[in-house]
């Protein structure tokens, strides 16, 4: 089952349609899945209500069907709550572990319809584990995070950069300008590949605030630049199309796979290293290195609420590490004058904020390259006094799109 898995800490990813073929029952099993998602935070405290002791041990996957349930019978509309019932008995009845508890999830999810009023008063902080929300409190302030909350529910809408700004491309698409050729679509439910221009190779899927650490490289034609971790390449298509030569490196080959793929049918062509970031020792130096760093992730939870509940502090700790280790190779890969863009769609400052103080503390070869508005199209907002760049969900989108951004931060330094 989709949610057991991720309840064992796989990512989220939507389910296929060569498991579910009908686009119907898939769409319908996919926004159960999110929904449960989305509400982890309440429905953990509606099961802790309601079993006091706990899910049973060995009960394979009862504890992503009562999750299922819940999320159908409290936070979706227009599911009949006998069919929710009776689908959540016979999920549970699929599994031998956890058919031995079918009398239980009936008992559950009945009492869980029951005290519903009571659930939909839970505070809407509860969504995020504590020791997420106490952080952010403290970064971003409350009211921020409230808009957080609201964005887990909402969910991200679809956000597409165009190789080159196109007024008609932008209207048969529906699209509105978010910042530079990034567009936001309307059109939630559809099948990208079935949207104006895909298969012309017009534009790539990438969240607007994605946008913003290699438009910051400022790139020209012939320029030298290496994206240290490339894959799936929707830096790497900017950079191409800014005309760079572009070396795109990751370590992982199915992800380099896709970004192949994503190149080839947006008529770019990288030169594309399997290797690790650490080990990588070129012959000649680069101009300019994009680090976007491996991160927890944080500030993409409203395409991937599953961060939230697969995340710790150790786990952040042992990122920290890696990201400093990046740094550092990365500046022995740039020539001198050339310029390192640290990237990371991460909310926690210790992958932020933290990470390029310690930088310029650590490197005196190094200083910071501060961002103007004039770089972001005039949008002053997520520009730190610093000269870094902050976004994230409780932030206001630019133009008249509204909705909310992914959370990243960005660091530019130029080597002296
Ligand atoms: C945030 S994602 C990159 C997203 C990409 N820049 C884009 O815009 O599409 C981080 C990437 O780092 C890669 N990675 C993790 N550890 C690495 C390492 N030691 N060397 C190279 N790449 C690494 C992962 O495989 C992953 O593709």
């Amino acid at each position: 089952m989709h949610l057991a898995a991720i309840l064992k800490g796989k990512p989220f990813q939507p389910i296929s349609p060569a498991s579910m073929p009908d686009p119907r029952d898939r769409a319908l099993a996919n926004r159960i899945v999110t929904t449960a998602m989305r509400r982890h935070g309440h429905i953990s405290l509606v099961l802790d209500d309601l079993l006091k002791k706990g899910v049973p041990d060995r009960a394979g996957p009862l504890e992503a069907v009562l999750r299922t349930g819940i999320a159908q019978l409290l936070y979706m509309e227009g599911i009949p709550a006998h069919s929710a019932l009776h689908l959540s008995v016979e999920a549970a009845r699929r599994d031998k572990r956890s058919g031995r508890f079918d009398k239980l999830v009936n008992g559950v999810l009945r009492q869980a319809q029951r005290d519903a009023e009571k659930f939909a008063a839970l505070d809407p902080i509860l969504l995020l584990p504590d020791w997420l929300a106490k952080g952010w409190i403290k970064t971003f302030g409350a009211e921020a995070v409230n808009k957080f909350c609201v964005a887990l529910l909402e969910g991200a809408p679809l956000d597409l950069t165009l190789k080159r700004y196109d007024k008609d491309l932008v209207d048969a698409l529906g699209g509105e300008l978010v910042i530079g050729n990034s567009i936001r679509v309307n059109t939630r439910e559809s099948v990208i590949a079935d949207l104006p221009g895909f298969a012309e190779g017009k534009w790539w899927v990438q969240d607007a605030a994605a946008t913003l650490g290699a438009r910051l490289i400022n790139a020209g034609k012939g320029m030298r630049v290496l994206d240290l971790c490339a894959a799936p390449g929707g830096k790497t298509a900017q950079l191409a199309s800014m005309g760079a030569d572009v070396v795109a490196l990751d370590i992982d080959e199915n992800r380099l796979e896709r970004l192949a793929q994503n190149m080839d049918r947006l008529g770019f062509a990288p030169e594309v290293v399997v290797a690790d970031a650490l080990a990588y020792e070129p012959d000649e130096k680069f101009d300019a290195v994009l680090l976007d760093a491996p991160c927890s992730a944080t500030g993409t939870f409203r395409r991937h609420p599953e961060v939230l509940w697969q995340r710790d502090a150790g786990g952040i700790a042992e990122r920290v590490r890696i990201q400093r280790a990046m740094v550092s190779h990365a500046l022995d890969l740039l020539k001198p004058g050339g310029l390192l863009v640290y990237c990371v769609c991460s909310l926690e400052s210790e992958e932020g904020e933290d990470q390029a103080r310690w930088a310029l503390e650590q490197f005196k070869s190094i200083a910071l390259a501060p961002v103007s508005a004039d770089e972001l199209d005039g949008w002053v907002e997520p520009i730190t006094s610093q000269g870094t760049v902050r976004t994230h969900p409780g932030l206001a989108v630019p133009g008249s799109a509204g909705g909310t951004l992914d959370g990243f931060f960005i660091a530019r330094f130029v080597k002296n």
